[in-house]
């Protein structure tokens, strides 16, 4: 596995840079259509050739899926690149939030595509740099600034190389006995963080799995359930004998800062948390928690009293080695704003509320 070639490509795409994917059934060039322009988008295509590869999901807002028939609904759609459709009219089919201003023109045409594993890893590229999941493709040679196989795009944000960096002393409002823990992986800049609360011994810890959230953790964001969740799982932890928060850097179940701010632009159109997600090109959840599982490994805690009402924050300890020993609910009162991300959890994501 090689982590660095991903991460340079993940830097690269951020960047507006062109990378090469490779896969077992061919290689294709890919530019984020994000943030390209006329100049950057003529320098990676001159002769004004590249397609566009965009998600089933938004293949289908766009009217295209059922031109190609597809077996597999995971697959990328590649729209062939008429001379009308420059850098502008590119983002405009690649960002959903963008529709009620400015309605898509067409007809788009649907092609085969070149390297379908390919062009998979790409959308999964996307997920993981935080862009839409939506590029200008080319086949054959050319410039690139990254290359990166397939391989090890899936490979990319396993957990193997964690590692504790340090960790301190930290009293905090809930408990004046924690300890703040970080760790680092070599392939990934964002550190995740675990703060053990309180005095530890045999008995299994009481654990709660934050995925950070800027708007709730920070601005006390109403939208959502985050920020009251933390406080309140600090003190319910605070309250035991013992226990540990981890705090995953995982904004947006997984896909990004941005890409949240743009689902929350769709919520502002009418769309829910669950159908935004789904409209931008990715899943309803991206996140992985066998980063928690490699965490608690790493503090020597084998089994666990997980603060949750999410089932499938157990299953995914649970396939990750951690034994749940007991789920504790984590309840609180829903406010005007997020009555309706709270009920579209229970309703859609089987949260347990
Ligand atoms: N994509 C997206 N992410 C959101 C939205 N609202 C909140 N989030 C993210 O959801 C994550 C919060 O989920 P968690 O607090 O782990 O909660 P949960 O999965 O609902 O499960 P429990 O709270 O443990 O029951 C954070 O990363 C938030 O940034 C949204 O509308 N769209
Ligand atoms: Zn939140």
């Amino acid at each position: 596995m090689n982590g660095r070639d991903a991460a340079r490509a993940i830097d690269a795409l951020r960047r507006g840079w062109a990378i090469r994917l490779t896969a077992s059934d061919g290689a294709i060039r890919l530019m984020a259509i994000e943030g390209a322009d006329a100049v950057t988008l003529a320098d990676f295509d001159p002769q004004g050739q590249a397609d566009i590869l965009i998600s089933a999901a938004r293949a289908e807002t766009l009217k295209l899926a059922n031109q190609l028939a597809a077996a597999d609904p995971d697959l990328p759609v590649l729209i062939e690149r008429a001379p009308w459709i420059d850098a502008d009219v590119a983002t405009s089919i690649s960002d959903p939030v963008l529709d009620l201003a400015s309605p898509l023109k067409g007809p788009f045409r649907a092609r085969a595509l070149p390297a379908p594993q390919a062009a998979k890893a790409a959308l999964r590229l996307a997920r993981l740099a935080g862009i839409l999941p939506a590029y200008f493709l080319l086949e054959g040679d050319g410039a690139v600034e990254a290359e990166v196989s397939a391989d090890d795009v899936g490979d990319y944000d396993d957990a193997i190389h964690l590692a504790i960096a340090t960790r301190a002393r930290l009293p905090v409002s809930a408990s004046e006995s924690a300890e703040i823990i970080a760790f680092r992986s070599p392939d990934e800049p964002r550190e995740h963080v675990a703060l053990v609360v309180g005095k530890r011994d045999a008995s299994p810890p009481v654990i709660r799995i934050h995925s950070e959230c800027l708007t709730g953790d920070v601005f006390g964001s109403l939208k959502c359930d985050c920020g009251p969740q933390l406080h309140q799982a600090l003190h319910q932890i605070a309250d035991a004998q013992w226990g540990v928060l981890l705090y995953l850097r995982q904004e947006g179940r997984g896909i990004g800062l941005v890409n949240k701010l743009r689902a929350y632009a769709l919520q502002d159109q009418g769309f829910d948390t669950v159908d935004a997600n789904v409209r931008l090109g990715f899943a309803i959840d991206a996140r992985d928690f066998s980063v928690a599982a490699r965490m608690l490994d790493l503090l020597g805690i084998g089994g666990v009293r997980l603060l949750t009402n999410n089932p499938q924050k157990v299953a995914g300890l649970q396939a990750s080695g951690i034994e749940v020993i007991e789920r504790l609910p984590i309840i609180l009162a829903a406010n005007p704003h997020n009555e309706r991300y709270l009920a579209t959890k229970r309703d859609r994501t089987g949260h347990q509320l």
